[in-house]
């Protein structure tokens, strides 16, 4: 039987969550590094970057605990049609909360191109050809493998901008797909696809407090099932996802917990 998505659970965010996923992406890191001399990891928008920035920004303990910033690209797991200051751009909260906080040498980032925000298609195109550079040809690849996608999970279980029974769930053929009706406003954006969700090679998600506790049991306890995004995932990636939850978001959720070790 396929191995289960890893959940991770923490008594407080900042003491025990942050430290335990800042060692989880930086062991990410040193694979990627080992496999390309490159980092590529996309990350999500909403309440993640904060505790990211918790977990990346904090002092180093030693040589095997850097955070090599300038081997990073970084990707959007999904983005809002707005300009890149406007509040709700994903590209915005992340260059807030931890890119403008980064000092010495910086990642290499890839927000949307904001000349194609009147046509979701072309911005969904444009977003897919800058991964199409990364990651070699369209034609070489089938589908982008990064190292890591850092994710959110919405109260709703989506993630990215792939939401509970959309179509674009169904999408197998696109990287990077439009979406103009998104029930969480703004409507407006572009999102990796499913299947490029699942291909990675780790996906970790952050889900804390009692606000996401509903929706976890969902995710857990009915499984791919219950259709949630989230739990699709965890079904297509198995073993390969982690979720870094706090003791508030899975309380009475039933499934087994692991201890967080790489
Ligand atoms: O709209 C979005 O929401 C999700 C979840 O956000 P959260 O605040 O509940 O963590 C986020 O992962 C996604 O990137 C964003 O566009």
């Amino acid at each position: 039987m396929a191995k289960q998505a890893n959940l991770y659970s923490f008594p407080s965010v900042p003491e025990h969550l942050a430290p335990a996923l800042r060692a989880y992406v930086i062991s990410c890191q040193e694979a990627g590094l080992a496999r390309h001399n490159v980092f590529k990891v996309a990350v999500s928008g909403g309440s993640l970057p904060k505790t990211l920035a918790q977990a990346l920004l904090a002092p180093s303990t030693g040589p095997a605990d850097q955070v090599k910033w300038d081997k990073w690209e970084i990707f959007f797991a999904d983005e809002r049609a707005v300009p890149l200051d406007h509040p709700d751009s994903n590209y915005f909260l992340l260059k807030q909360e931890l890119l403008d906080k980064i000092s010495g040498p910086q990642p290499t980032v890839h927000p949307i191109d904001v000349e194609y925000l009147n046509d979701t298609q072309e911005l969904a195109d444009q977003y897919e050809q800058v991964l199409v550079k990364s990651f070699a040809s369209r034609d070489s690849v089938k589908l982008p493998i990064f190292d890591l996608l850092l994710l959110g999970c919405g109260p709703d279980g989506h993630t990215c901008s792939l939401f509970p029974g959309h179509e674009l769930l169904r999408e197998t053929s696109a990287w990077v797909a439009p979406i103009e009706d998104s029930p969480k406003p703004p409507p407006r954006r572009v999102t990796l696809t499913l299947p490029v969700v699942t291909h990675a090679v780790r996906i970790a998600f952050v889900a804390t407090g009692a606000g996401k506790r509903e929706v976890m049991k969902q995710i857990f306890e009915e499984g791919a099932a219950g259709g949630l995004p989230c739990a699709l995932v965890n079904e297509g990636a198995g073993e390969r996802a982690s979720w870094f939850v706090d003791a508030d978001a899975v309380e009475g959720v039933s499934y087994p917990r692991r201890p967080f070790s790489l």
